[in-house]
């Protein structure tokens, strides 16, 4: 998959694409379902199909501390889309030049002049172009008169209800882990480096790979049943999201995670933690010994789950 970083960037082997735009936070079974069209017409019509992406996402731009919380950071979701068939990525800088173009402008500047679009797939509510004036019918009419076709994607839902990056993080912050993953079509998870933490892990007896947030805002908290993928291996594991009552720090979000039957180095690794189950919210315990307790239990019942299921069998397999 090819990234283009803004329309300067593009050059006119890039013209002539079959293309969608949105967001794509989370790609979601909703954005899965437009990704599918749009490769299915792009392979109709014998050309590459390509995905315009904004970052910041244009809420992020306009209210970056009423924005939510970030299901994927633009690597994660590249990953994410070039795993579902994308050749292209447009990934356009959110600034004010660009959210003060009338969608007239834009269809012009982006879709007609840098993209030379043949078929444009849109979400069924996608709006675009300064005070989101572009719509579906907007874009049909801009189609007809540039040369290009426009398809609105069906609907997707799951229990009746649609798919949506919203619906996601609301199942992500209620806990309900299995909702998410029927959302998403796979389990929720994020990525990032390990770092150095304060050393307590090794204290409490329970070493933590502190998976790196930078100031990311996180769409869940609490303690959970995880794994993660090492060397082409899944280990089962528990983790703690959050800002870590019980510990002095910096009051922001902390991602660790404890590997079970793991022994070794994991610091400068790129890691994902994948979040299964809830076990419970973050507490404040009044001492260090408390929180092992509590630790240790995380552990035992991460041990239950997992007896029997397909990850143990895989340990098993050492
Ligand atoms: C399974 C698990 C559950 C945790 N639960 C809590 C909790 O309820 N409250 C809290 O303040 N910290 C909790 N923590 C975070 C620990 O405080 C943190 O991992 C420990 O301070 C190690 O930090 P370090 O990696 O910086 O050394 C939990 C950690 C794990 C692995
Ligand atoms: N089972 C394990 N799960 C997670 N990390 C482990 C494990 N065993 C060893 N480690 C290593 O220990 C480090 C965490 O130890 P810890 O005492 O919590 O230090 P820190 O505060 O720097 O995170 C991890 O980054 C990793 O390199």
């Amino acid at each position: 998959m090819q990234l283009v970083r803004g329309l300067h960037n593009l050059r006119p082997q890039h013209r002539g694409c079959v293309a969608t735009i949105g967001n794509f936070d989370g790609v979601h079974r909703g954005h899965q379902a437009i990704l599918t069209r749009l490769r299915e017409r792009a392979t109709e019509l014998g050309l590459p199909n390509c995905v315009v992406i904004f970052e910041p996402q244009p809420r992020e731009f306009f209210s970056p501390q009423r924005a939510p919380a970030r299901l994927t950071r633009l690597r994660e979701k590249l990953e994410l889309l070039a795993a579902q068939g994308v050749d292209r990525v447009l990934c356009l800088a959110f600034n004010r030049r660009l959210c003060e173009l009338s969608a007239w402008a834009f269809v012009q500047s982006v879709l007609v002049e840098g993209l030379g679009v043949r078929h444009l797939e849109v979400g069924d509510d996608f709006r675009f172009g300064c005070d989101r004036a572009g719509d579906f019918e907007f874009l049909c009419q801009a189609g007809a008169a540039e040369g290009f076709t426009v398809e609105a994607a069906v609907t997707v839902e799951v229990d009746g209800l649609r798919v949506s990056s919203t619906r996601l993080r609301a199942a992500l912050s209620h806990g309900d882990l299995p909702l998410a993953e029927r959302l998403l079509g796979r389990p929720f998870s994020l990525c990032g480096r390990v770092l150095h933490g304060q050393k307590l892990g090794r204290q409490l007896g329970t070493p933590t790979a502190n998976v790196q947030l930078k100031r990311r805002r996180v769409p869940l908290t609490g303690v959970y049943l995880v794994s993660t993928e090492l060397d082409g291996r899944r280990w089962p594991g528990v983790a703690n999201i959050g800002v870590r009552p019980s510990v002095t720090g910096d009051g922001r979000a902390h991602l660790e995670a404890h590997l079970l039957d793991f022994a070794g180095d994991l610091y400068g690794r790129h890691l994902c933690v994948t979040f299964h189950h809830k076990l419970r919210d973050e507490e404040r315990f009044a001492s260090l010994n408390a929180l092992k307790a509590a630790i240790d239990a995380d552990i035992a019942a991460a041990r239950a789950y997992w007896q029997g299921k397909p990850l143990t069998h895989e340990l098993e397999q050492r």
